[in-house]
């Protein structure tokens, strides 16, 4: 008989539009936060926390601009605090905000360690379990759905174990069946996380009904193996932030998260679809939040499943399982093969697939192209991120390289003078076939007066130079100990309106350098159009 066993099912919980935004830097306005809680419902996440609508006016607005909105499936939730002390439901602003945000749950919470009740709040310990129970049943009578963040809940257990378990019964006798354990300070380890997550299940056995979920903070590198190791234990609700975004060092990063519950532990949590929308997901909210993407992110890296070294790629080759944990496509990312100095032949054999160079059979070319590479780098080229030149390279190396263009000459002339900035002169000697074409440009520095000219002297036989446009300019000096006589690397970004590649150019003189990316982009350019 074939038994299927029920999968285990873990709830998606994103605070990354309220803790998210308690990280240095990060900052979404209403709309923003309306945007993405419609990517992350759309990508299967099950509980979205909007923010702490008696916070600020902005938080509020989110809530406002949500109440109508249709979601397929995400629940949205308003996060606050219990009612301030010695005190009334009734009376307490942020517990109004609550309510008023109209959020069908309401996520609240409370003391669980006495340093807090007692240094911090100046409470007793009496008094905050009244405000954890009242708390929790005013909101239920209001017909909301409660779940209760028990902070800094495991390092009160560590300092006094029965009060912290006193504060989760007074959440249950309030009538919440959600408890949250949070590792607030990010300080506790797996191992602690896993003995005193199964300590309290165990001591909650008696009420079926109750899912623990688990919140942690990254100040020890440990938030995503404490929230694993809390689901190990039995928590079912996962707690986290897009990106890891979140106070201090951040939150657990679902992106890493989501993943490992669904492909490592097999739970229950998010469709094959869902989760090819994972990079996608990563990304919008990184530029959302108008912050750089970390290319070593797990899973949503770019370079996440890049592979560098020649005996990682000859292997990949073979078999992709040889290096990489799962198939990059499951989480919308993609495999990728740099080439550079760690280069042996197979990075060569994948590169030049991907980039469209035919090498043949013959392995010495392989081993010229490897070689030459190694050589070049060592001299400060970088190919994994100039394609462009590489597969001028390539062809050069293999007779299959076409010029569209040779230089005779340039000349640039920067002038200055008291009345105006810098300008720039270039006069540029080029041989097209047999013609010959000498013009001259400005531009605001030598290399815009170079890339001017050079336009200026292919239009006629080439006007595809039209379409192309110089996106990025970079300037690296390699080693900085000679001074002025350090060599510089120069990049290059270009793009026409289907394509977008990198050139590069090394040289102790930084227009010599700028000319051989310029003059490669160029090249690239034209190679592309006649290909045509
Ligand atoms: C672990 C977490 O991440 S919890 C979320 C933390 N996030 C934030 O703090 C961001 C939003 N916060 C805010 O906008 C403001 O702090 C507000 C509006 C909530 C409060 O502002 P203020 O009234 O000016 O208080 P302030 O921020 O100075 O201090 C926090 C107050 O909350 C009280 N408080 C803290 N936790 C709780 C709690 N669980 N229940 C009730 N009161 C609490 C503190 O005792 C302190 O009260 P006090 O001023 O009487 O000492
Ligand atoms: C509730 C919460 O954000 C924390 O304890 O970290």
């Amino acid at each position: 008989m074939n038994v299927v066993k029920a999968k285990k099912k873990a709830l998606l919980y994103d605070t990354t539009l309220r803790d998210g935004m308690q990280g240095e830097n990060i900052f979404f306005s209403p709309e923003d936060k309306l945007k993405i809680a419609m990517r992350l419902d759309d990508a299967g996440i099950h509980y979205i926390e909007g923010g702490w609508p008696g916070s600020n006016p902005g938080a509020q607005a989110f809530f406002d601009l949500v109440r109508d909105k249709q979601f397929k499936q995400a629940k949205i939730c308003a996060f606050g605090s219990t009612r301030r002390q010695n005190s009334t439901c009734e009376e307490d602003g942020n517990i109004k905000a609550l309510i008023d945000s109209d959020a069908p749950v309401v996520t609240i919470f409370g003391k669980s360690w006495d340093l807090h009740v007692t240094e911090i709040m100046n409470n007793t310990r009496e008094e905050n379990l009244a405000m954890i129970t009242q708390s929790v049943s005013y909101l239920k009578a209001q017909g909301r759905e409660v779940f209760y963040d028990a902070e800094h809940f495991y390092d009160g257990y560590k300092a006094n174990a029965d009060f912290a378990l006193e504060t989760l019964e007074a959440a249950l006798e309030g009538g919440t069946r959600c408890l949250i354990l949070c590792d607030t300070n990010g300080g506790s380890l797996p191992c602690d996380i896993d003995t005193i997550t199964r300590k309290i299940i165990a001591h909650f056995k008696n009420y079926d009904d109750v899912i623990f979920g688990i919140h942690t903070h990254n100040d020890c590198a440990m938030a995503v193996a404490n929230t694993i190791n809390a689901v190990h234990a039995g928590a079912t609700m996962v707690q986290g932030t897009i990106n890891g975004y979140g106070e201090r060092c951040g939150n657990a990063d679902l992106t890493a998260i989501i993943p490992i519950l669904a492909l490592k532990m097999h739970r229950n949590c998010i469709s094959e679809e869902n989760l090819a929308k994972l990079q996608n997901l990563s990304r919008f909210v990184s530029e959302t939040a108008n912050m750089q993407p970390i290319a070593s992110r797990p899973f949503v890296g770019h370079s996440a499943f890049t592979h560098k070294g020649g005996v990682h790629v000859s292997a990949i080759m073979k078999n992709p399982k040889a290096y990489e944990h799962i198939a990059p496509e499951l989480v919308g990312n993609r495999r990728r093969v740099l080439v550079s100095e760690q280069s042996g032949k197979s990075n060569i054999v994948y590169k030049a697939k991907e980039l469209g160079v035919d090498l043949g059979d013959d392995e010495s070319k392989k081993t010229l192209i490897v070689n030459n590479i190694k050589e070049m780098e060592n001299y400060g080229y970088e190919f994994d991120t100039a394609e462009g030149t590489l597969k001028l390279l390539m062809e050069k190396l293999t007779e299959q390289y076409q010029s569209h263009f040779d230089l005779e000459s340039f000349r640039v002339v920067v002038e200055k003078d008291k009345e105006r900035p810098c300008y720039s002169h270039a006069m540029i000697k080029i041989r097209v076939g047999n013609e010959t074409e000498i013009t001259s440009a400005e531009g605001e520095g030598p290399v815009s007066a170079l890339d001017n000219a050079l336009r200026k002297a292919l239009a006629t036989m080439y006007p595809g130079v039209k379409d192309l446009h110089l996106v990025d300019f970079k300037v690296r000096v390699i080693d900085g100990s000679d001074g002025t006589d350090s060599k510089v690397r120069v990049l290059i970004e270009s793009r026409d309106t289907d394509n977008i590649f990198s050139t590069i150019g090394v040289s102790e003189d930084i227009i010599e350098a700028s000319w051989q990316a310029l003059a490669d982009s160029f090249q690239y350019k034209l190679a592309l159009d006649h290909k045509k």
